[in-house]
């Protein structure tokens, strides 16, 4: 498809998903780090699906069984969580729901870059959305290289990195920073809205991932991971001005009051020249 056709049409797809979560309410289950649990049940609600947030082995499956999609967000990781993400992903893959993985962290100490690396070894996820740091670890052979859980500088990655990465990893991967990606084996965008204060709000990244769940039970994982980078990015773009406080407030509120047209008059796609 013409470079200039394939945008206007992921923006159209990327419109009709927010438009579908609004009228669907899908249930969402999410497993998140109790750091930014409630910024993720919120941003859910905020765009007009059900966030149900369960951890609890003898539960989680009964949880996935009614959901449209699952959440599982390695931040804060602990044994306890995560065989409760193993056995939620278990169910999901026979209800044949979307998972996304948000591997919060995942090269900032041994244990955590193998577990989510054994956890990917094992487990089909749609999506995984991450910094490109993260994102970065998981295409590499070292553990090094995270500090924390943000991205480190910049990184200038070629797009046809993240596509093989994607094709690699059989998922379509949100990367985040100053220039987000999205990739799946079969070609990257550019997303270029966004605003230099996020990264002073802790959890704008599992929000995106809250975010990409709610748009994958309604949308392919391209499609849902771009309006999730895009929500975010654009309501972040909306506040400038905010300082951290009052942005994280402002976040929820944008979600709530973004409809179908934001896209097509804020979103700031490109496509490479060749991937
Ligand atoms: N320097 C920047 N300029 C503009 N937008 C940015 C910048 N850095 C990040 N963003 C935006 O912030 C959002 C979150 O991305 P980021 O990579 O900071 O997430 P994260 O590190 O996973 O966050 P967290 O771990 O706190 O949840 C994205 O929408 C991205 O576009
Ligand atoms: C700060 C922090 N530490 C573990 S998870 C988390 C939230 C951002 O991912």
């Amino acid at each position: 498809m013409e470079r200039g056709k394939r945008i206007q049409h992921i923006l159209m797809e990327v419109a009709q998903a927010r438009e579908r979560v609004r009228q669907q309410k899908p249930l969402i289950h999410e497993i998140t780090s109790p750091v930014t649990m409630n910024d993720c049940a919120n941003i859910t609600l905020a765009l007009g699906a059900s966030p149900i947030m369960a951890e609890e082995i003898r539960e989680v499956a009964d949880v996935v069984k009614q959901a449209k999609a699952l959440l599982l967000n390695m931040g804060v990781l602990k044994k306890e969580r995560l065989r409760a993400m193993y056995c939620a992903a278990e169910v999901a893959i026979e209800q044949h729901i979307p998972i996304v993985l948000d591997p919060v962290g995942v090269g900032s100490t041994l244990w955590r870059t193998t577990e989510i690396r054994a956890f990917l070894q094992t487990i089909p996820v749609s999506i995984i959305k991450g910094n490109s740091s993260e994102l970065y670890c998981l295409l590499e052979t070292t553990h090094a290289g995270t500090k924390g859980v943000d991205a480190q500088d910049e990184m200038q990655l070629e797009p046809s990195f993240w596509q093989d990465g994607a094709a690699y990893l059989h998922a379509t991967l949100g990367v985040t920073g100053k220039n987000d990606v999205v990739a799946d084996a079969t070609g990257a965008i550019f997303l270029q809205n966004g605003c230099a204060t996020l990264p002073y709000v802790t959890g704008t990244g599992c929000m995106i991932g809250a975010l990409a769940a709610a748009y994958s039970s309604v949308a392919t994982p391209f499609i849902a991971t771009a309006a999730a980078i895009m929500s975010m990015a654009i309501v972040g773009e909306q506040a400038v001005g905010c300082g951290p406080g009052s942005l994280h407030a402002t976040l929820c509120d944008g979600i709530y009051s973004l409809d179908k047209d934001s896209f097509f008059q804020y979103g700031q796609i490109t496509t490479p020249m060749k991937v």
